[in-house]
C-alpha cells in the first residue's frame, strides 16, 4: 500500500515580542497564525476498522493538535523566559492575562521546533510526522520537515 501524506491547517491569534531584536518586532504584538500540519502513513487496510482507507482521522489529528498547540497559544501572548521579558510578563500574568514563558526566541523558526516535538509526542506509532508550516504572517513562514532533522 502507498505511503500518503494528509494535512490539517489550524490557526490561532498570538502574541510575542523578540527581546534583543533590532527590529520593530522587539515591540509587543500579535499575529495570526497559520499551521499546517503534514503526517504521513499508509492508509488503514482493514474493511472492519471504522477508520478504513484512512492514515488518521483528520479529527484525530486536530484533538491533538488543539490541545497541544491551538488551545495553549490561541490569545496568549509569548515571552522567552530568559529575558528580561519575564518581568513583564509577571505583571501580565498578576493581572490575569494569558502569558507563556517560553525557553526559546519566539520565532517562527523555534515555535515550529517546539510545535513538532509536541505534536511528535502524541501521534500513534504508525504515523510519522512529516513536516510542519507555520505562517507568521502573508509573506514570512517557517517549515519543519523530519527528513531534515
Ligand atoms: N527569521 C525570522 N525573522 C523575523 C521573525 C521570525 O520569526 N523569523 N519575526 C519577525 C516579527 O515577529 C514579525 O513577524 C515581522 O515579520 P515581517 O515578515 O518582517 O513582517 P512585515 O509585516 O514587516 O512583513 P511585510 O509583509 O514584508 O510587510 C521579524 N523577523
Ligand atoms: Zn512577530
Amino acid at each position: 500500500m502507498s505511503k500518503i501524506r494528509i494535512t490539517k491547517q489550524f490557526s490561532f491569534e498570538t502574541g510575542h515580542a523578540l527581546y534583543g531584536y533590532d527590529g520593530k518586532c522587539k515591540n509587543v504584538h500579535g499575529h495570526s497564525y497559520k499551521l499546517s500540519v503534514t503526517v504521513i502513513g499508509t492508509p488503514i487496510n482493514d474493511s472492519s476498522n471504522v477508520k478504513f482507507g484512512m492514515v488518521i482521522d483528520f479529527s484525530d489529528l486536530k484533538k491533538i493538535v488543539k490541545s497541544e498547540i491551538v488551545d495553549v497559544f490561541d490569545h496568549a501572548t509569548v515571552f522567552n523566559k530568559n529575558t528580561p521579558h519575564v518581568e513583564l510578563a509577571k505583571e501580565l500574568k498578576d493581572r490575569d492575562h494569558n502569558v507563556l514563558l517560553v525557553n526559546y526566541q519566539p520565532t517562527s523558526e523555534m515555535m515550529v521546533i517546539d510545535f513538532a516535538e509536541k505534536i511528535k509526542k502524541y501521534l500513534p506509532e504508525t504515523i510519522q510526522l512529516h513536516s510542519l508550516k507555520l505562517q507568521e504572517t502573508d509573506t514570512s513562514f517557517a517549515e519543519w520537515y523530519a527528513s531534515d532533522n
